[in-house]
């Protein structure tokens, strides 16, 4: 027997680490589609006439299957049971066929075709088919995301693993830089469609990635096919009670989703923050939660290279959670409002996000063996994805509860909206249910103060309150003309729904123009952030208890 056959691939530098650029290719497609549809919000808003309710549907479309349908779970199970290559090619089709589903509603279907759905209501045809198309994305993605990480583990186990697993998120952050610099421009340039177009044409890519990476996995089998290794036991499905029976990995879930919880929804939220709270102007807002990601590029391997050689994974974890409880804290001290210290602490966050991941995913193949990790990660993905569903939801709850005299005047708006509809109706002589006509009215004034709470998010100036009344009296106005190009003929439900549709449309630029003045308070929200840190650094110091109890060895190096 040669010398090459005994040795296995992993035990080449070239090998491993041509694998881990190789697999991390198809998730820079899927990080960069993620953050792609939302850069384009006002170009969809304008081109297809999207209302931010549409947009938000369409957004939160994403984690639908993984969440309401279990398919994370399922997924993590089948990476278990059939293997990365079988998963990682499915999930990576799914990323392709999702995204071509999106791309081709966005540009082949009508946007003015209505449709009523059980749960939905009255939604564009074309919103409802976007949605399916990044739902089945999102599988895809996070499907994609697990079968990394258990192929990392494959490769690099005992070597630079957290160093692999850092520059596998930074490639994938990089996706999200790319995003959030080209779409836009993009689709300004082109057309809104052409950031989605990309998006196909990185996940095809993605796709012949992954088939490449087949050949480097089967090459890696087949190099150890003679030599002496540790037989695993298959993965079960009772091995799922001895992951949810395990402490550590519980902790480590909490804190995934508590940390994460402080980090996304308060990068959503940042752009308007800074302009409220640091009186940063609109044009420049962006750049600051900018810094974030593109500071995580560099140091998430930085930090992982750390961890290989010198260990300490849960002290790495816990520095990382008390950064981001001292930002937060900072964030919320109402005399410290100057840009500059608004930068500063983002930058510091940026550190805390590069911190916590660059150990958390490394630590978990320490607890949970090889043979179920991908139900693991899958769970931890799980529970985080629910986070980042629920936490935005409740900061949205607190802030508009917090600022009850800048909401708009939903009474003034509802009866603008009435007097519109009766004016074309009897104008036109048309009769309706009255209830249909109820109905309409509500979706409708549903739309326009959603559209200008989304917008005030977006352009707001500072200090005084909305001027609702001559927003109402735009309304009134403009929607007639809308009307009137709407040809409506008769007075059913669906046409109903119809008119209000246009009128929600025709209200945007309004609200666009009006210049709305308000200013949000968001100190609630972020003392709720405060609280996640907090929580995360308990957890964080529950975990190296733990760690310390059962001998897990989280503060070891990785490379033996
Ligand atoms: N080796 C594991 C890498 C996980 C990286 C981690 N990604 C996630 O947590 C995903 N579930 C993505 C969630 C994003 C949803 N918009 C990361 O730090 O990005």
């Amino acid at each position: 027997m040669t010398e090459a056959i005994q040795k296995s691939l992993r035990e080449s530098p070239i090998a491993r680490w041509t694998a881990m650029f190789v697999v991390s290719m198809s998730m820079f497609g899927a990080y960069y589609f993620n953050y792609a549809g939302s850069s384009v919000k006002p170009i969809l808003e304008t081109a297809l006439g999207w209302t931010s309710n549409d947009i938000g549907l369409y957004t939160g479309s994403y984690g639908w299957f993984n969440v309401f349908f279990l398919m994370l779970i399922f997924s993590g199970i089948i990476l278990d049971k059939l293997g990365i290559r079988v998963t990682g090619l499915a999930a990576t089709a799914f990323m392709v066929v999702g995204t071509a589903l999106n791309y081709w509603a966005m540009t082949s279907l009508s946007s003015a075709a209505m449709i009523t759905l059980p749960l939905f209501g009255y939604i564009k045809t074309q919103v409802i088919i976007s949605c399916l198309g990044f739902a089945i994305f999102g599988v895809g993605s996070e499907a994609t995301g697990i079968t990394l990480s258990k192929a990392i583990v494959k490769w690099f186990k005992g070597k630079e693993m957290a160093l692999a697993m850092g520059l596998q998120m930074s490639i994938a952050r990089l996706g999200t830089a790319l995003a959030l610099a080209i779409s836009l421009p993009l689709a300004i340039k082109f057309s809104y469609s052409t950031p989605i177009l990309l998006a196909f044409i990185l996940m095809l890519i993605g796709l012949i990635a992954f088939i490449t990476y087949i050949v480097l996995d089967k090459k890696l089998d087949a190099s150890e096919k003679n030599l002496v290794v540790e037989e695993e036991e298959p993965f079960r499905i009772k091995d799922i009670i001895s992951i949810i029976t395990n402490k550590a990995f519980w902790y480590i879930a909490i804190l995934c989703v508590l940390f994460y919880g402080a980090v996304f929804p308060f990068l959503y939220y940042a752009p308007d923050f800074v302009i409220n709270k640091y009186h940063v102007s609109s044009q420049f807002a962006g750049f600051i939660p900018m810094l974030l990601p593109f500071g995580t590029i560099f140091l998430t391997p930085l930090f992982g290279g750390i961890y290989d050689k010198k260990g300490k994974g849960a002290t790495i974890m816990i520095v990382g959670a008390i950064l981001l409880l001292i930002v937060h804290s900072f964030l919320a001290v109402p005399f410290l409002n100057y840009w500059l210290f608004a930068a500063v602490m983002v930058i510091i966050l940026g550190i805390a996000f590069s911190l916590v991941p660059s150990a958390m995913w490394p630590s978990v193949p320490k607890i949970i063996p090889e043979k179920k990790l991908g139900t693991a990660y899958a769970v931890i993905f799980y529970i985080q994805n629910i986070g980042l569903v629920v936490i935005p939801m409740l900061l949205g709850v607190v802030l508009t509860a917090s600022n009850p005299n800048v909401s708009p005047n939903k009474a003034l708006i509802k009866s603008s909206i009435e007097q519109s509809f009766n004016k074309v109706l009897a104008t036109n002589q048309i009769t309706y249910k009255p209830s249909d006509l109820s109905d309409a009215i509500d979706k409708t004034t549903e739309n326009v103060v959603d559209s200008i709470v989304q917008t005030t998010f977006y352009t707001p100036a500072p200090q005084n309150e909305v001027d609702t009344a001559a927003l109402a009296n735009n309304i009134v106005t403009n929607n007639l003309i809308a009307a009137k190009q709407l040809s409506l003929n008769n007075g059913s439900k669906n046409s109903l729904l119809a008119m209000g549709n246009a009128f929600s449309k025709a209200t945007y630029p309004i609200i666009k123009n009006e210049k709305l003045n308000i200013t949000y308070n968001y100190e609630n929200d972020i003392l709720l952030f405060v609280l996640l840190g907090l929580l995360s650094v308990v957890v964080g110091f529950l975990l190296k208890l733990e760690d310390k109890k059962k001998g897990y060895g989280l503060e070891s190096p990785n490379m033996k």
